[in-house]
């Protein structure tokens, strides 16, 4: 290989020992490849050596099972499972070496013990380690450069962990411990997960969007047709989606902001932060990021359909339609100019209520988020995203001005959609601003400091009988 010379791990000493890989499929062959490339002397151990030398770099030797695994202490096991038993002939030669189980399932606990603790009880003699199994045989090719750089690693011996994880450093990866053996299920379930922080997230988003498309289309579409009998299915692909696409935008963003709200009030009302939120609160706390960030999905989204409204071919006809309209009727002047001054101001507080979500969209970047301070992140992501939320109401109660006040805009007595997603934004904006007024803000201040309601802190001398006195005093300063 030619970055076998450019490689920095070359002839520190570690690189000269032998790996042994068993099995010559697709992970076999990309870790083959990595150790050789990564200084390692390499030996395969499979069933049929000679149909399967061809696959490998010329500096890996490839041989019998039992051969390869004699020539080396540490192995590999790129089988799966349903193999492992087939290994038990090897039993002799594997004794008191390390094996090093690289397996995944297809399912989230398929089995009952996880792969590496089966493998152990197969074969009692050797040590096992669990590792690998969280990077690809794609990553493992390409190098650490691409993909997932952590390997996570657990055994129940110590020495056996350490000299994988050195290997797993040697190849450029980052060893992470993840303790005994019985963290091994939890290991394999890792690259079987879909998301997990965001699934409550996304299954709200959907919620929403279910929700109001299905008001919108109530209102756009199935009303004209019953009470006009008109056809106004076009709607359905901008105009309905866009009226439904920020509204969720909106409303989520302030369910980024009401569980911080909700988590001032209760320290408030207990009058101290050393009560545990139960645990909605601090289920809906720790998802904020991934609100936030589709709420700024959807935004987008949003921003881009108005973009597109006028170049759509039915906006067209209706232009035509009013000009003929307007020519029949002999109307010159059609200039409202509380309408055009509307229209200015929401779409450009429309616009930077978008930028500032950008900008907290950028720095929930891990890297970027890395290199701020605790002060600039919390600048970013609480005052520009609570500016963000005002402007965004802004944005909407311009667009939607007297239309609340007009009859003919309720359709089967429904309200315009954009009424229905104020209350909650308005709640947030309402709440944090008595949250600001100076007498509650210095008790707001003062509880997260420690100090606690009721609760008197003494300091309390030692006494005659040299302890301290206890009882209804605490001391959190
Ligand atoms: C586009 C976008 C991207 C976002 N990216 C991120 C991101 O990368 N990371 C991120 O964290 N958020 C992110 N968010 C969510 C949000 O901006 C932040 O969580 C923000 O800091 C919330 O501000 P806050 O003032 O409401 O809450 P906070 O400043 O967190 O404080 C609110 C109250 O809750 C209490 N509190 C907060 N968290 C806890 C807790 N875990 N346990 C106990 N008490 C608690 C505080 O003491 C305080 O009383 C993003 C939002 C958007 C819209
Ligand atoms: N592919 C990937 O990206 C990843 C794979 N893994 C894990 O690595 C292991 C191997 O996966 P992969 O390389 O993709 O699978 P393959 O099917 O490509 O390779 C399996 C290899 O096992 C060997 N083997 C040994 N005994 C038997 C047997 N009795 N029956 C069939 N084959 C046997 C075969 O080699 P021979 O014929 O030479 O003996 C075969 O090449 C699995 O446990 C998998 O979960 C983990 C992470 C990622
Ligand atoms: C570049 C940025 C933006 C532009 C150009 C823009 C443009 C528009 C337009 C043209 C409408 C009227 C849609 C219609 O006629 O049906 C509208 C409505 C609306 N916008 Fe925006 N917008 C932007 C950003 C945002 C942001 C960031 C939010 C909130 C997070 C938001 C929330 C809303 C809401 C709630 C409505 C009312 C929807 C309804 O009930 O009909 N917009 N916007
Ligand atoms: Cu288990
Ligand atoms: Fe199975």
């Amino acid at each position: 290989m030619s970055r076998v010379s450019s490689h920095p791990n070359i002839g520190t000493g570690k690189s000269g020992r032998t790996i042994g890989v068993l099995g010559s499929g697709d992970f076999a062959r990309s870790l083959a490849i990595r150790l050789v490339c990564s200084g390692f002397k390499v030996v395969v151990g499979s069933r049929n050596p000679k149909r399967k030398a061809g696959l490998f770099p010329s500096a890996a030797e490839v041989t019998f099972q039992a051969e390869a695994v004699k020539k080396t202490d540490v192995i590999f096991v790129a089988v799966f499972r349903e193999h492992y038993s087939t290994l038990c002939d090897l039993a002799d030669v594997l004794a008191g070496k390390i094996l090093v189980d690289v397996s995944n399932n297809t399912e989230v606990n398929h089995h009952k013990e996880s792969n590496a603790e089966y493998l152990a009880s197969l074969f009692p003699a050797c040590t096992v380690v669990k590792g690998f199994n969280v990077v690809s045989a794609w990553t493992l090719q390409s190098g650490a450069r691409d993909g997932n750089k952590q390997v996570l690693i657990c055994s129940n011996n110590q020495e056996a962990k350490r000299t994988v994880a050195e290997i797993a450093q040697v190849m450029g990866f980052t060893p992470v411990d993840m303790g005994c053996m019985s963290s091994a299920c939890e290991i394999e379930n890792i690259p079987l997960r879909l998301l997990p922080a965001w699934k409550i997230p996304i299954l709200l988003a959907l919620g929403l969007f279910l929700c109001f498309f299905t008001y919108n289309l109530i209102r756009q579409v199935i009303h004209p047709y019953i009470r006009e009998q008109k056809n106004k299915l076009y709607k359905i692909p901008i105009e309905v989606v866009n009226t439904t696409l920020p509204c969720v935008a909106y409303v989520m963003l302030s369910l980024v902001y009401l569980p911080g709200v909700l988590a001032a009030c209760s320290q408030l009302y207990y009058g101290t932060k050393y009560r545990r939120f139960p645990d909605w609160l601090d289920q809906w706390l720790q998802h904020r990021k991934q609100i936030g960030l589709l709420s700024f999905f959807c935004a987008a989204l949003h921003a881009v359909y108005s973009l597109c409204l006028p170049m759509r071919r039915s906006h067209r006809y209706q232009l035509i339609e009013t000009a003929v309209k307007q020519v029949m009727w002999k109307k010159m002047n059609i200039w409202v100019e509380e309408e055009v001054w509307r229209m200015e101001i929401y779409i450009s507080v429309g616009i930077i209520a978008l930028g500032l979500l950008s900008l907290l969209a950028i720095t929930s970047l891990p890297s970027i988020a890395n290199s701020l301070n605790w002060r600039e992140f919390s600048f970013i992501q609480s005052t520009l995203g609570y500016i963000a939320l005002v402007i965004s109401t802004l944005h909407t109660l311009t667009y939607g001005w007297s239309r609340a006040f007009d009859e003919n805009q309720y359709k089967f007595y429904l309200p315009p959609t954009y009424t229905l997603t104020l209350l909650v934004p308005c709640t947030v904006i309402l709440a944090k601003v008595i949250f600001i007024l100076p007498c509650i803000r210095q008790r707001l201040l003062r509880i997260r400091r420690g100090w606690e309601k009721g609760r008197y802190v003494k300091f309390v001398l030692p006494s005659a009988t040299g302890e301290y006195s206890s009882g209804e005093t605490s001391s959190n300063v």
